[in-house]
């Protein structure tokens, strides 16, 4: 994510210089050689030093401690980001750690990403034409918003803004169930004495449906863990309409399993991912 903030950064001008940090040199030395940043930073403080914007992209339990480790060179006017799946968590870690410097923090989380983690995956087009939702906190400087509402709009997004436990309430429901549910099912199919012959004939419905189960293992646990509250509250919605498809089945009750499929397929077929209507043109 860190990245391919970057890369977006460069390509829509909005950077002369991009400083790197990571807790693996590996990283930085990838970074560096793609060209996704002009100078690696020996350590996090030192990589925000002098820096206009600077943007965190850590798994969500690793914000505390990153912020705690830069805030000393964070001043008033330096627009500080996260890119975190989870806000309700990130917030009070920035509480935690920031201090007089809160002010400056505007959470984020842009609705882009993939599967595949790591520097080597950054894209300049990431975010083109997907949704960032800002979490603002009420001591949040209404100027950094606003700069924060226009870096993401030059990046080809669309900015909404909303409460944090609204945000994690949704997102448990469409982002953090869909992944729980990709990894479940997954090793339910794999760990069965069949598991890889079965794998072996699965086609593209298959393939769709797991994609997400590919996701990095770190981020994810700490995403799972951090919303758990809003989690087990969907997993419970999804246990109840997992158990009345179960029960149509097991009665033969074709009409009334007909209708949830007929209510799901309808649904889904009108379902649209949401993007801005004009994205601008890419350089
Ligand atoms: N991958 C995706 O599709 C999306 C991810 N996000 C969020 O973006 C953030 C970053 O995720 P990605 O860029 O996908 O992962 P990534 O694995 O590509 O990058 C994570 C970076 O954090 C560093 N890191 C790991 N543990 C750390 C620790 N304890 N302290 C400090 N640094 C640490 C890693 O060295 C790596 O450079 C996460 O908070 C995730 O929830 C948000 C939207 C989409
Ligand atoms: O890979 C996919 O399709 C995703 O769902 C990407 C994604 C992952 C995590 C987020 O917080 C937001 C978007």
């Amino acid at each position: 994510m860190g990245g391919s903030f970057a890369l977006a950064m460069k390509k829509a001008g909005l950077v002369r210089r991009v400083v790197g940090y990571s807790k693996s040199p590996s990283t930085t030395e990838t970074a560096r050689r793609m060209g996704v940043i002009d100078l690696a930073a020996e350590s996090a403080l030192l990589a925000v030093s002098g820096s206009d914007i600077v943007l965190l992209a850590v798994p969500v339990a690793a914000t505390e401690s990153t912020l705690k480790a830069i805030r000393h060179l964070i001043h008033s006017d330096v627009l500080l980001m996260d890119v975190g799946s989870t806000k309700g968590d990130v917030v009070d870690a920035a509480r935690r750690a920031l201090g007089k410097q809160l002010p400056t923090f505007v959470p984020a989380h842009p609705i882009a990403g993939k599967e595949s983690a790591g520097v080597q995956h950054a894209d300049a087009n990431l975010y083109q034409g997907r949704q960032v939702i800002l979490t603002p906190l009420e001591q949040t400087r209404p100027e950094l918003v606003q700069r924060a509402t226009d870096v993401w709009s030059a990046l080809g997004c669309q900015v909404l803004k909303m409460a944090p436990h609204n945000h994690d309430a949704a997102f448990a429901a469409v982002s953090h169930l869909p992944h729980l549910l990709a990894y479940a099912y997954f090793n339910a199919v794999a760990r069965q004495p069949s598991g890889r012959d079965f794998l072996s004939l699965a086609g593209s419905g298959f393939r769709d449906f797991t994609r997400i189960a590919a996701s990095d293992p770190t981020i994810w646990r700490d995403i799972l863990i951090a919303n758990k509250q809003e989690l087990l509250t969907q997993t419970q919605k999804f246990r109840e309409s997992l158990d009345a498809m179960e029960q149509a089945i097991q009665k033969g009750d074709t009409s009334g399993l007909e209708a949830m499929i007929r209510q799901a397929s309808e649904g889904r077929g009108q379902w649209q991912l949401s993007s801005p209507p004009t994205p601008p043109k890419s350089k």
